[in-house]
């Protein structure tokens, strides 16, 4: 197939690169984030359908290769079939296709479906496949950083998986555990390094074969006496606070730093690389308050404030806090939860950011249960166990996938029984502006609050820069 006629010379690149079109046609572009373009494309020898995903940021790539290595055969992780990797090329993945994604779904259900919206059952059938993906991620100390429906992509036969890997995290004390020792090179760069069956541990195809049994009910009670809650706890009991961060967006430095008064915003959306955290990370709606308040000594605790913000999600088809800046966002976390205070969350003091910005007194916060009228009581008690201040009282993963609510009537619906949305165009879906506005969502931009602020922003040749009048 010819190259497009458009002109960008990243999208132009994956065309001319034989290594990669030698073994791939590609069909389409279908996507592209703030680091990557994605293509639909069909692999040479058996006609496979993937997703060629070139990443035009060496840390992401490197960070979602080192991921979906350790993840792979888990059923609710996004399949890396290999990979393309040679020095001064943008890394390319060799990913399964999938068509459709939570984002798109909740849309759909929104403008398409009957006023009940996702029944019961479908809305536990999709929570379990989150679940599991999180716990996946979890059990291999992976903090995902940016979970959101949009990451959360659908086979046409309804099964979920945690996609986009590229803020993911391994936290250091796990990096003995890559059972599979994948070298990260592939060993010859004009063939895509690919999984090899003997790969797989004996855990992980028990997880596959798990999905593939008939029987919803049944595979949950399983699932869940093979991965006790006292075993995840034990593989969850990290931190990685010893390490230093290096590269925050956080406002605590700005404001530290107020003597430098040119501050270049691009140098801090780096990590450091030596396992420093940075509170940049995920999109503002699904953000922890943790990393809106500048902590770079958080945990996986960050990615079940997110799993709370989706579930709301599909229970109202409306996101929770869709905040415009991120005072903003703290501005609406706090009329419904209350003001952040050592009463709510004892050490929240010792957060970076507390106490630089003030908020007025939330006298009556409406509480989670204003937010889902109509709801049944065991799916606000979840919520409240993943949208809460203290990390350390959020629900793990497995702990909810054993929660009462995943198996009794309405169970989870069969797979095969899931309605998804038939169109493939999710970039349309989401500039068509017809259901909110999605503005500031996929951003990680202050810009609006600093402008708020008098300080003045401009784009530079690297980036952008701040600077204090
Ligand atoms: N495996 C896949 N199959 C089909 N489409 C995909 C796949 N992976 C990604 N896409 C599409 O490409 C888009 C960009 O992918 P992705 O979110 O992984 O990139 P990113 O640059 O990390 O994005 P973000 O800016 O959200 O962090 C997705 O929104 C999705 O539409």
């Amino acid at each position: 197939m010819d190259a497009p006629s458009y002109t960008s010379s990243r999208s132009w690149s994956i065309y001319s690169r034989a290594e990669i079109t030698n073994h791939y046609e590609i069909l389409e572009r279908v996507g592209s984030g703030a680091y990557s373009d994605v293509y639909r494309a069909r692999r040479r020898s058996d006609n496979l359908i993937v997703a060629l995903k070139e990443i035009h940021d060496y840390q992401s790539a490197f960070r979602e290769i080192e991921a979906l290595q350790m993840l792979q055969n888990s059923p609710n992780v996004v399949t890396l079939h290999g990979y393309f990797w040679r020095e001064h090329e943008d890394a390319v993945l060799v990913l399964e296709f999938l068509r459709t994604d939570l984002g798109a779904l909740i849309r759909d259900a929104k403008r398409n479906w009957d006023e009940k919206g996702i029944t019961v059952g479908e809305i536990k059938q999709w929570m379990v496949q989150i679940l599991r993906g999180v716990d996946a991620c979890h059990r291999n100390s992976i903090v995902h950083r940016d979970l959101k429906p949009a990451n959360l992509l659908i086979s046409d036969d309804g099964v979920l998986k945690l996609a986009d890997f590229g803020q993911a995290r391994i936290l250091l004390e796990s990096r003995c555990v890559n059972e599979y020792n994948i070298p990260l090179e592939p060993l010859n760069p004009d063939e895509p390094w690919q999984p090899e069956q003997s790969e797989l541990s004996e855990k992980d195809k028990t997880c596959k074969e798990g999905l593939e049994n008939e029987g919803q009910n049944q595979e949950l009670q399983d699932y869940n006496t093979n991965n006790s809650v006292e075993e995840a706890e034990k593989e969850m009991n990290f931190h990685d606070g010893n390490t230093s961060c290096l590269a925050t967006c956080t406002t605590s430095q700005l404001v530290d730093d107020a003597l430098k008064s040119v501050y270049s915003y691009e140098e801090e959306r780096r990590d450091d690389g030596n396992g420093g955290m940075t509170s940049c990370v995920g999109t503002r709606w699904y953000r922890a308050l943790e990393l809106l308040y500048g902590s770079v000594d958080y945990g996986q605790e960050i990615d079940l404030w997110s799993l709370g913000c989706i579930f709301v999600e599909l229970l109202k088809l409306e996101p929770l806090f869709p905040g415009t800046s991120d005072i903003d966002q703290l501005c609406r976390i706090f009329d419904v939860l209350g003001n952040l205070t050592e009463d709510s969350w004892s050490g929240c003091s010792k957060l970076p950011d507390y106490g630089k910005i003030s908020f007025g007194k939330v006298e009556n916060p409406l509480g989670l249960e204003a937010c889902l009228p109509n709801r049944s009581s065991d799916e606000i008690h979840l919520i409240q166990k993943l949208v809460c201040y203290d990390p350390a009282s959020r629900a793990t993963a497995m702990e909810l996938l054993q929660e009462k609510y995943f198996s009794e009537e309405p169970l989870p619906i069969p797979l095969n029984e899931l309605r998804i949305p038939f169109t493939n165009s999710r970039q349309d879906e989401r500039s068509s502006g017809n259901w909110f506005d999605y503005k500031g969502m996929d951003s990680d931009s202050d810009f609006e609050e600093f402008a708020r602020d008098g300080v003045v922003v401009s784009t530079t040749n690297g980036g952008f820069s701040i600077q204090f009048s």
